[in-house]
């Protein structure tokens, strides 16, 4: 039995055999081919296991556009036209590999030619002629392994487009070797409730089949364990399920401290699927204004927003406006060239060269809000000074909107916390951004992930101050990054003076089940010896 550590992301134990996501592979040296039928024979079954392969996938998908796409990629890869092209490249005295790389290759520019539809399924084809070449090869496809059993998934770090592929009754666990706790392994680990560890260097030299087991929470990895220990792990997980789902109703502390648990969303369908929430956290409006080269309308917006209010009726919901730039660049506003986008006009800082944009949008929600009884809250990202959130606040009540607060994600803001409130009606804490302006460390950077761990006693240290301010005004001061949906980091929030804790649907129960077991002056006892730990370990051991 061996050890490894990484950064845990999210909460939870699970154990079974690891799988490695297997890379794309190299095409080897050009081959001679002594026997032809045998070589043909060779390419023909390895096309016909990725067809065989694809429809089992179908056959098990539980979504039915899921199956159709996998279905239609099956029929590619049984294409009779493209066994002609292999068998005839063969017949040339191409070996197998390489001909079923010529045949894709043919067919690829055949459908680019044509345009359209099926130019778009050039990625599809080339799925497809990794896959059959990587079993000519003898090698595992690429991809998301799909053995049909549960299993451990090890990555380098999960492209967004693996997700796709993940079907969370085979993945029970998730170990990357990259990534950080913002990473789109760990946001996606906590939103499919899947225990995960990043940033587990040596994670990749593990061979697949090794039993392991995995500790969400404290990044503790152990490889090459027996079938007793996975059982086990196994049944303290199932255990711990057990005890979560059984907490249910509003967030609060084991002695009736209450503590709102909330839900960040991005459309009217998160909305709906976040039915268990006491109202929206975060509404994040970026995803209506992706991809398009002209911001939507007015009635646009109206709409959107309504789906979203309408979904948490007679609850709370804080609406974020636009937050472009950086990593969520928007074409119609022409960001371009600035040479340190982090750091450029991002956030509520668009609104001073692109005024009618933010008055479009807080038009649009309060005409929303009107027609539906949501107790809509609204709030700006990456706002610094007092000054700028004065100025968001008077826009805000202006419009017509009772509740304006702001975003504390740059730590001049958290600084002044008191003062900003003294502006404002509440902040909310995005420790995205917050560690990243902290730290000095780009949030999208897999190997600065430790200096973005939400344990990292600075980070706390500011949200301790930004609790304070609260307790002082007596307003609200929330949390809606990443850090909010940690179980085991719940406490501590709260005992910071967090009034509210804004995560994705699937992390509310654990969060839930986690500040029930303390009392408030527990939670309090336990945030005040974390703010004095040396480290992220350290603080984790002294909440255990
Ligand atoms: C919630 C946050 O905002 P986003 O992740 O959308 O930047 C944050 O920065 O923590
Ligand atoms: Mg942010």
């Amino acid at each position: 039995m061996a050890e490894l550590t990484g950064i845990g992301v999210s909460t939870g134990l699970a154990g079974g055999p690891l799988l490695r996501i297997a890379a794309v592979p190299a095409l080897p040296e050009p081959a001679p081919v002594a026997d032809t039928a045998a070589e043909v024979e060779k390419a023909f079954a390895a096309l016909a296991e990725v067809v065989t392969d694809l429809g089992r996938r179908a056959d098990r998908a539980k979504e039915a556009t899921v199956a159709e796409v996998l279905r239609a990629e099956a029929m590619m890869a049984d294409d009779p036209m493209l066994r002609e092209a292999v068998q005839e490249s063969i017949e040339g005295g191409t070996d197998a590999v390489h001909a079923i790389d010529a045949a894709f290759a043919t067919h690829r520019a055949a459908f680019e030619a044509a345009g359209g539809y099926l130019a778009e399924r050039v990625a599809d084809l080339d799925d497809l002629r990794d896959r059959a070449v990587a079993v000519c090869l003898g090698r595992p496809m690429p991809g998301v392994p799909q053995p049909g059993h549960p299993y451990v998934l090890a990555a380098r770090d999960l492209a967004p487009a693996d997700t796709a592929d993940l079907d969370p009754e085979q993945v029970v666990g998730l170990i990357t070797a990259d990534g950080g706790p913002t990473s789109h392994t760990a946001i996606l680990a906590r939103a499919l409730g899947l225990p995960a560890v990043v940033s587990c260097k040596g994670i990749l030299d593990v061979e697949d089949g090794t039993l392991v087991t995995l500790d969400g929470t404290t990044g503790r990895i152990e490889t090459g364990v027996s079938d007793e220990t996975v059982a086990s792990v196994k049944a303290q997980a199932a255990d711990a399920a057990k005890a979560i789902s059984g907490a249910t109703g509003p967030g609060q502390t084991s002695d009736g401290h209450a503590v709102a648990l909330l839900a960040n969303v991005g459309s009217g369908k998160d909305a709906v699927a976040a039915a268990g929430a006491e109202g929206v956290g975060l509404f994040r409006t970026e995803l209506l204004f992706l991809d398009r080269t002209r911001e939507p309308g007015l009635d646009e917006q109206v709409a959107a927003y309504r789906e979203v209010f309408a979904a948490m009726a007679g609850r709370r919901v804080v609406i974020r406006t636009l937050d472009a730039g950086a990593d969520k660049p928007l074409p119609f506003l022409h960001q371009d060239g600035e040479p340190n986008p982090a750091l450029g006009v991002r956030g509520l800082r668009i609104a001073r060269q692109r005024p009618e944009v933010l008055s479009t949008q807080l038009a649009a929600i309060a005409q929303a809000a009107i027609q539906t009884d949501a107790d809509v809250w609204v709030m700006a990202p990456m706002v610094s000074t007092v000054a700028e959130a004065a100025e968001f606040a008077a826009a805000v009540h202006a419009a017509g909107l009772p509740k304006a607060g702001v975003m504390i994600e740059v730590p001049a803001a958290a600084l002044r916390a008191e003062k900003l409130l003294g502006v404002v009606d509440f902040l909310s804490i995005g420790t995205n951004d917050l560690s990243q302006y902290t730290f000095a460390a780009d949030r999208q950077v897999g190997t600065l992930a430790e200096l973005l761990d939400p344990w990292q006693p600075a980070l706390l240290q500011l949200i301790a101050a930004c609790g304070e301010a609260g307790k002082a005004t007596g307003k609200s001061v929330g949390v809606c990054g990443e850090a909010a949906s940690d179980p085991a980091l719940a406490p501590v929030l709260a005992g910071l003076g967090i009034t509210s804790l804004s995560m994705s649907a699937r992390a509310l129960p654990a969060v839930r089940a986690s500040l029930a077991a303390r009392t408030l002056a527990e939670c309090e006892r336990i945030a005040a010896a974390v703010l004095d730990a040396e480290d992220p370990a350290q603080a984790r051991k002294l909440a255990s």
